[in-house]
């Protein structure tokens, strides 16, 4: 996700690509540093409070929609944000609370909101949804906070299972591990397979208008809460419950604004207007097929419910999956994202050198899934520990190799590794599609009943 600061995923410029030590190249460069200098204030800031609320014996607080939620812990760090584990002082009911930080600027936010969408977007058993969200000013800056509720995972992820093994010295049997990748298949083909309304007319935003309305409202709100910060007033509620500020330990900050794309027949993040066109086609009834690619599965996003289901999350880096590239710069752009968003050693070798006249495609993802699957299996990706990268080599070039290797002692199946072994193919044409994979994983459980 994009609010983002400094991403772990940063992976330095292809070589080939370092010769360009052009002016504006340095100076894109010196940037990353100095957002890499903030993201590391930002997350040292998160730690102390989530540290001091610790040591106090004490939890923070967040209050929203006249609700307090109690902090209890932090729940997980990503690349771009803190997870943190949250309590309805009222109902007692617990959930995760992600908040991203975005430092001042438009595109910060707009990123966020991205991501919220994203969640909102896939209705799936096997796809986390999100409960509700918010955006208020940050307390400790000039940006803003996106706050998301998510449900609460208490089981973990996929990654903590796996680092459970490799602390006991077990693994996976063969089923449940099965079992498991089968949901994060089925939650990716509804991603693959995503259904978006046709022909009705695109409504026309002017992003400039939009923005000033916005900005209009921004200003009376945060007019309205600086001169009295109890009011009870709410915002408009387009789905469930308002919000009327927010507490951070002692202080009260205004939300600035709540996560609708649209509000009020306007569009209210201009940036995400092909939301804005499903939302208005909705009535229309025809629907036709937008492939999205989550472009980070790994085993850390999938998280493993009470049931034992596997459910797919963190949609930051959700793109729609078709992306033609008809020339170098368009090339290195979706390099440059894929870099800033996918993990590394999950990462497809098309996303690596991403070659010019050729259609990037959900394939990245079947590439991710044999990564993650293999994973399971032996506790690491296949593209880490390889002879390539024990001799020092990079993960880039064991991925652009296909260089990996089933361990000789593996407790798993033949079919588990034909499986894997098709899905890890360096031309994308030559992956089987996740209808193929589905179908295939059900072969292989139907060989272990
Ligand atoms: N709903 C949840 N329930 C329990 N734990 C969660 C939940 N959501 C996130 N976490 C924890 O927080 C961590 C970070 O969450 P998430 O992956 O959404 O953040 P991110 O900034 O997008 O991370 P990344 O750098 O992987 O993209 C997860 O690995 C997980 O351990």
């Amino acid at each position: 996700m994009q609010c983002r600061r400094y991403s772990t995923k940063f992976s330095p410029p292809p070589l080939r690509t370092l010769h360009i030590l052009s002016p504006p190249f340095l100076r894109a460069m010196s940037a990353q540093l100095f957002r890499a200098f903030d993201s590391l204030k930002d997350q040292a800031k998160d730690a102390l409070w989530a540290l001091s609320s610790c040591l106090c014996q004490q939890s923070a607080k967040v209050k929203i929609n006249g609700r307090t939620f109690k902090i209890n812990k932090v729940l997980g760090e990503g690349g771009f944000s803190f997870v943190y584990l949250a309590q309805d002082e009222h109902s007692g009911r617990q959930f995760a609370l992600k908040k991203i930080r975005c430092p001042t600027g438009a595109e910060g936010v707009k990123e966020a909101m991205r991501e919220v969408e994203a969640y909102r977007r896939f209705k799936h058993p096997n796809i986390i949804r999100i409960l509700d969200s918010a955006v208020v000013q940050d307390p400790d800056g000039d940006g803003k906070i996106v706050y998301l509720f998510l449900p609460l995972y208490k089981r973990g992820n996929i990654q903590d299972a796996i680092n459970a093994n490799v602390v006991n010295g077990t693994h996976f049997p063969e089923q449940e591990m099965m079992r498991l990748f089968k949901g994060a298949c089925e939650a990716i083909r509804a991603m693959h397979t995503y259904r978006a309304p046709i022909g009705a007319t695109v409504p026309k935003t002017n992003g400039t208008a939009a923005k000033q309305k916005q900005q209009q409202r921004q200003q009376q709100q945060q007019q309205h809460h600086s001169d009295d910060e109890d009011d009870d007033e709410r915002f408009p509620q387009p789905e469930g419950d308002g919000e009327d500020g927010y507490s951070y330990g002692s202080a009260s900050v205004p939300l600035v604004t709540r996560r609708r794309v649209e509000e009020e027949g306007d569009t209210v993040f201009d940036g995400d207007e092909e939301l804005g066109r499903i939302q208005e086609q909705q009535g229309s009834g025809a629907t036709e097929i937008v492939p999205y690619a989550h472009r980070d599965l790994k085993p850390g996003n999938i998280m493993i419910a009470d049931d034992g289901a596997a459910i797919v999350m963190d949609f930051g880096s959700t793109v729609k999956a078709r992306v033609e590239i008809a020339n170098r710069s368009q090339a290195l752009v979706q390099q440059d994202i894929a870099a800033e968003q996918s993990t590394m050693a999950y990462r497809a070798p098309e996303l690596y050198d991403v070659k010019t006249d050729t259609t990037l495609d959900e394939k990245v993802d079947i590439w991710s899934l044999g990564c993650t699957l293999f994973a399971m299996a032996y506790s690491h990706s296949p593209f880490e520990n390889t002879q390539i990268t024990e001799q020092g080599g990079s993960i880039a070039m064991a991925v652009l190799n296909a260089q990996y290797k089933h361990p000789a002692n593996s407790a798993y199946s033949q079919g588990f590794k034909e499986l894997v072994d098709s899905m890890l193919k360096v031309d994308p044409k030559d992956r089987p599609d996740i209808h193929k994979v589905l179908e295939n994983t059900d072969r292989v459980l139907q060989s272990l009943a």
